[in-house]
C-alpha cells in the first residue's frame, strides 16, 4: 500500500475576490503517500484553511488537479464529492461539532448512518469497537455533553474513523487541548499510522506535534516553502 498516494495536489491556485482579487494559493503541488503522518504548518493567514477546504472536496472553485486515492476529483458532481468524502475522509477538527442530545456511541455512528453497506446493528458493534480502541468505551452511553474535552477529541476521533476512511484530514485538532491530551491525541493518530496504515494530514501550529510527524509541508503567503 506504500507506493500508493492517498492525496495528489498538482498546481493548484486560488483567489478570492473581495472585492479585489486577493490569491491565495499560488501553485501549490505536493503528494502523500498512504500511510504517511504529514503536517502543514504556517503562519495565520498564510493559505492552510484554504487549501484544507479544498484538498476536503468542500470547495471546488479553484485550479488545478486533485486527486483522492488515484482518482481525479475534475468534472465529478456534488453527489459523487459528498460520496468520496463520506467513505474516502474522515475529518477532525478543533471542535469536535458532538451533538450533545446523542450518546457517545451514536456520535461516532453518525457518519456511518449514509453508508447503505451495513446494518445499524453492525454499525453500532463498530462504534464501540473504535471506543474501545481509543480506551474510553466506558463513555459509550454517557451524553456527549457529560464527558471532558480530551474526551470529546477522541470520541471525534472514532467518529472520523466509522466508514473506514484511507486519510484523516484534521484542523488544529489539538487546539483546544493541554498538553497532556495533545499528547493522547497524537498517540492514537500515530497507532492509527503505523497499526491501520491511515494517512493522516493535519494543519497546526502545534510545532511539538508538527515535529513528531513524518514530514511537514510549510506554507508562507499561499506557497510551499
Ligand atoms: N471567503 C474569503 N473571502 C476573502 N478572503 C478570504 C476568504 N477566506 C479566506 N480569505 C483570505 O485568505 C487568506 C488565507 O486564509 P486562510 O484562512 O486559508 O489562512 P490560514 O493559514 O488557515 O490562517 P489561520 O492559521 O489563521 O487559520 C487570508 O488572507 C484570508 O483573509
Amino acid at each position: 500500500m506504500k507506493d500508493k498516494t492517498a492525496l495528489v495536489v498538482q498546481s493548484i491556485y486560488k483567489s478570492f475576490y473581495d472585492p479585489v482579487k486577493i490569491d491565495v494559493l499560488k501553485d501549490i503541488s505536493f503528494s502523500i503517500n498512504r500511510g504517511e503522518f504529514v503536517s502543514i504548518t504556517g503562519k495565520s493567514g498564510c493559505g492552510k484553511s484554504t487549501l484544507l477546504y479544498i484538498l476536503s472536496t468542500m470547495d471546488t472553485d479553484y485550479k488545478g488537479e486533485l486527486f483522492i486515492d488515484e482518482e481525479s476529483m475534475a468534472n465529478k458532481t456534488e453527489k459523487e464529492l459528498a460520496f468520496v468524502r463520506n467513505e474516502k475522509i474522515g475529518f477532525v477538527f478543533q471542535f469536535h461539532y458532538l451533538l450533545n442530545e446523542f450518546s457517545v456511541l451514536k456520535n461516532v455512528m453518525v457518519p456511518g448512518f449514509k453508508s447503505s453497506k451495513i446494518t445499524e446493528e453492525e454499525l453500532e458493534h463498530k462504534a464501540y469497537e473504535l471506543l474501545k480502541k481509543l480506551g474510553i468505551e466506558k463513555l459509550a452511553s454517557k451524553m456527549a455533553n457529560q464527558v471532558s474535552g480530551g474526551e470529546k477529541q477522541r470520541i471525534a476521533i472514532a467518529r472520523s474513523m466509522i466508514n473506514d476512511p484511507i486519510m484523516l484530514m484534521c484542523d488544529e485538532p489539538t487546539g483546544n487541548l493541554d498538553s497532556k491530551n495533545s499528547d493522547i491525541v497524537f498517540e492514537i493518530f500515530n497507532e492509527l499510522v503505523d497499526t491501520f496504515q491511515k494517512t493522516i494530514l493535519v494543519v497546526t501550529h502545534d510545532e511539538n506535534f508538527a515535529n513528531n510527524t513524518h514530514r511537514i509541508i510549510t506554507m508562507q503567503d499561499g506557497k510551499i516553502v
